[in-house]
């Protein structure tokens, strides 16, 4: 911006004292400044698409390098050396395309200002040595060195107007994020505090609960009304596409309740701080989330809780070997968790979760990477949890007092119908709408019930699976 202005100063002031010093070039710098301008506008537009088109193309060869580099053992135990090495080849030579193309718009808008440097010289010495007499020597000697100039000055003051107008395209962008609609307010931000001692239970009750993922679009659930006392389990069940992660994250106030309430121990969450809300949820999700760092730091990334507590947590999700091996908590943990598998990273995030100690933990198909037998000890970890039968720090639950009572919620997501067959509650959902409630026993032996049909259809296909593998 600065180097515009100071060069945009420089060019003027080159012009002005040759306008002094031979006032008669003046008609001849006007169809050259006409030029100019359009030559800029015409280069501006060309070179704002190309550089455009440009990092387009770069970013694949970003993605692909890393891409590339994550599964490098995957690529070499499939032989596909080339076919990787082919596809990088083809996306630098596109991206290096347009980085030539870019180059070439310079260098065209480069050749015809110079062109215009050089006329405007050669008329002021033309112009000059028709009128010697009447002008003075020093004068003109020094208008005809600052013209001189002009050759490198014309280029380099375009480009970098280009370039502040190529950078205002992110002032641009950031002024959008600046209206952007924003989450309701967090404590500090003017949100509502809860009454103190709230949630003493995890109790949900969803009355009449609407929502769609955004205005105009239709509602994933409909009519959804349920209670869900201090203490219980709920298994969530339905097809995919049924509403069962929606459900979970209405409940996270992710996405906007158009029509209804929800209520955690009898208050409104939609009347809550967002912040003091989410505190009391923990959820595990489809893919876990895990950072660079130590792997303390990413199981207790506030530094709360001693290593007692966390090696507590760990053995109870089954990883207190794989950690110890791995070099205990002050070992490192690569990208995205990359040195864990991905079932340990969803266990991983499953001790975070309990660490935690939220009145409500929700699953969401968490298990999904374990194998049958650690999937089933690890629900019953997690149950024992929200039975407020076990507590970080060895501590049984003061609210310990069973289905009713306080204790923590747990909503489970399960892919595998019968690590939710324990449950205290189910809700079958389909379309959005909750079909079937009820303790699982009783809905597997309701006669023609959506719960009974899955229950049916996992057991045959299970069946047929075990007669394949004999
Ligand atoms: N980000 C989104 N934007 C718009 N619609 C969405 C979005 N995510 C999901 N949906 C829609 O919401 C409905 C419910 O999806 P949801 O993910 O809650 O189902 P689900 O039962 O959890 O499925 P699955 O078992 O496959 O995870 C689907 O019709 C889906 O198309």
């Amino acid at each position: 911006m600065f180097d515009s202005f100071q060069i945009g100063c420089m060019v003027l002031g080159s012009l002005v004292l040759m306008a002094i010093a031979v006032p008669v070039v003046l008609p001849v710098f006007l169809p050259l400044l006409i030029i100019f301008v359009l030559l800029r506008r015409r280069y501006i537009v060309t070179s704002r698409e190309v550089k455009r088109l440009e990092a387009i193309t770069r970013s694949p060869v970003y993605a692909s390098f890393s891409a590339t580099l994550k599964g490098l053992p995957t690529i070499r135990a499939y032989g596909a050396q080339h076919r990787f090495h082919d596809s990088f080849l083809s996306l630098l030579t596109l991206n290096g395309s347009w980085w030539y193309a870019f180059l070439s718009t310079s260098r065209w808008v480069g050749f015809r200002l110079d062109v215009i440097a050089a006329v405007t010289l050669a008329a002021g010495v033309f112009l000059a040595m028709a009128i010697r007499d009447r002008i003075s020597a020093a004068i003109l000697a020094l208008a005809l060195t600052q013209v001189l100039q002009l050759t490198g000055m014309l280029q380099w003051w375009v480009r970098q107007t280009a370039e502040v107008e190529n950078a205002m395209t992110s002032v641009e962008r950031m002024l959008e994020y600046t209206e952007l609609s924003q989450e309701p307010p967090r404590l500090k931000e003017g949100g509502k505090a809860p009454p103190p001692g709230w949630p003493a239970s995890g109790a949900i009750t969803y009355s009449d609960v609407w929502a769609s993922y955004r205005p105009g679009l239709p509602p994933v659930l409909r009519r959804l009304s349920f209670s869900l006392p201090g203490g219980c389990s709920c298994g969530v069940v339905g097809r995919t596409g049924s509403g069962k992660s929606s459900l979970m994250l209405t409940l996270f106030r992710l996405i906007s309740v158009d029509q209804g309430t929800i209520f955690l121990d009898g208050l409104d969450t939609s009347s809550v701080a967002l912040d003091v809300l989410r505190r009391q949820l923990a959820i595990i999700p489809q893919d876990p989330v895990l950072f660079s760092g130590t792997l303390r730091s990413n199981l207790d990334p506030w530094d709360r809780h001693s290593d007692a507590d966390l090696w507590e947590v760990l053995g109870a999700v089954q990883l207190k070997p794989a950690i110890s091996e791995a070099g205990g908590l002050a070992a490192p943990m690569s990208e995205a968790g990359d040195n864990l598998s991905v079932g340990q990273r969803q266990l991983f995030c499953l001790a975070r979760a309990l660490l935690q100690d939220a009145k409500v933990l929700a699953l969401d198909e968490a298990t999904a990477n374990v194998d049958r037998a650690t999937d089933a000890l690890i629900q019953s970890a997690v149950r024992d949890f929200a039975h407020g039968a076990r507590r970080i720090g060895g501590a049984a639950a003061a609210d310990a007092d069973g289905p009713g009572g306080g204790g923590r919620v747990l909503l489970v997501i399960a892919h595998r119908i019968d690590t939710i067959l324990d449950t205290d509650q189910l809700l079958v959902l389909s379309n959005g709408e909750l079909v079937e409630s009820g303790p699982p026993g009783e809905l597997q032996r309701r006669a023609g019930g959506v719960f009974a049909g899955m229950v049916d259809a996992a057991r045959a296909a299970a069946a047929q699976h075990e007669e394949g593998a004999h």
